[in-house]
């Protein structure tokens, strides 16, 4: 059977004056997935997550969320759906238990769910206690998602929510997200980090000036990510270069002062012998930028004219 769709987005459209922040794009967000929305800065996630929170609305297309649209339920179209926008905000000199109290209490009280359970959700109950002004900007967003899980939703979103987190609250973060997906929760999530949304994702859409540039599993973003790059340096680069022209299953570039080489392991290794047997010195040879990193580069840096002719034959192309 077809999972029910959390999340429905078709053609939509958000314009302010003259820039179209969000350009036509559909999104299906299925319940129990995490569902990536990608994209550098300025690309339009935080817009489509405010459409979905009802603060702005859209200039053309729909929205449903579980089958239900503004238009038609007004705020009930939110029901089942927690999560915040940038950061989450407390009051600094209560304690986060506090602010927790507040919050439900706005909300009509605790459903099933207690204070206590969620503070222990997201690995706060050593510190529910303490004053928010001494926490860190990692236990501010978990407690930002303990505020959410308060209200027992089905959808979870999460606008970057581990922007400006040090390593060990980005692990946090992402380990907190797995655990609440592998108890049935849909998380909707914007990031501009490719390792956060391949970690945890199972479907992404990567967007580039408010367009889709991409869609679909993480798998096969996998599939179209280019083979992993190598960065040669040699005595003579130009000679290295020609060198490596007409080699089978071996591309070579001039890329920022060094050669970028790509091609299976025996094959670049085939070359490098070649290079030195051809008596140019081998300076450095150290691996390039991450493949799917490279992609996301691809999908999201290309001039506009380029984007528009990048098609998935080419992906697949670059990346055989
Ligand atoms: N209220 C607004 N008025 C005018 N322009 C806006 C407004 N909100 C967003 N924009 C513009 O719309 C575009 C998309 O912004 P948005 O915040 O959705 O991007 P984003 O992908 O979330 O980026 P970031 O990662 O920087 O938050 C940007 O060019 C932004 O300047």
């Amino acid at each position: 059977m077809t999972p029910a769709l959390a999340v429905r987005a078709e053609g939509l459209t958000k314009r302010f004056g003259a820039l179209t922040a969000v350009d036509a794009i559909s999104i299906q967000v299925s319940e129990g997935e995490v569902y990536g929305v990608l994209g550098p800065n300025g690309a339009g996630k935080t817009t489509f997550l405010r459409m979905l929170f009802g603060l702005i609305r859209p200039d053309a297309g729909s929205l449903e969320v579980f089958g239900r649209t503004w238009e038609r339920d007004g705020t009930a179209a939110l029901e089942g759906v927690a999560g915040f926008i940038e950061s989450p905000r407390f009051y600094p000199y209560l304690t986060g238990r506090r602010n927790l109290e507040l919050l439900a209490g706005l909300d009509g009280g605790t459903g099933a769910r207690t204070i206590a359970e969620v503070l222990d959700v997201v690995d706060l109950t050593g510190r529910g206690g303490d004053k928010v002004a001494g926490y860190s900007f990692g236990m501010r967003q978990r407690l930002g998602v303990a505020a959410s899980l308060l209200r027992e939703p089905r959808l979870l979103v999460l606008d970057e929510p581990a922007n400006g987190l040090d390593p060990a609250g980005i692990r946090d973060m992402r380990a907190l997200v797995k655990r609440l997906t592998s108890s049935g929760l849909t998380v909707l999530l914007s990031s501009h980090d490719m390792d956060e949304v391949e970690e945890i994702c199972d479907n992404v859409t990567i967007m580039k000036r408010g367009s889709v540039a991409f869609h679909g599993t993480i798998t096969e973003l996998r599939h179209q990510a280019p083979p992993q790059a190598h960065l040669l340096s040699t005595s003579d680069d130009a000679a290295a270069l020609a060198l490596g022209q007409g080699r089978e299953g071996l591309g070579v570039t001039s890329a920022d002062g060094r050669l970028a080489v790509r091609g299976s392991q025996p094959v670049i290794d085939a070359y490098v012998a070649a290079v030195v047997g051809a008596g140019v010195a081998v300076r450095s040879l150290t691996l390039g930028e991450a493949p799917l990193e490279a992609l996301f580069f691809m999908l999201t840096e290309s001039a506009p004219a380029d984007a528009d002719q990048l098609t998935r034959t080419d992906l697949e192309e670059t990346s055989r």
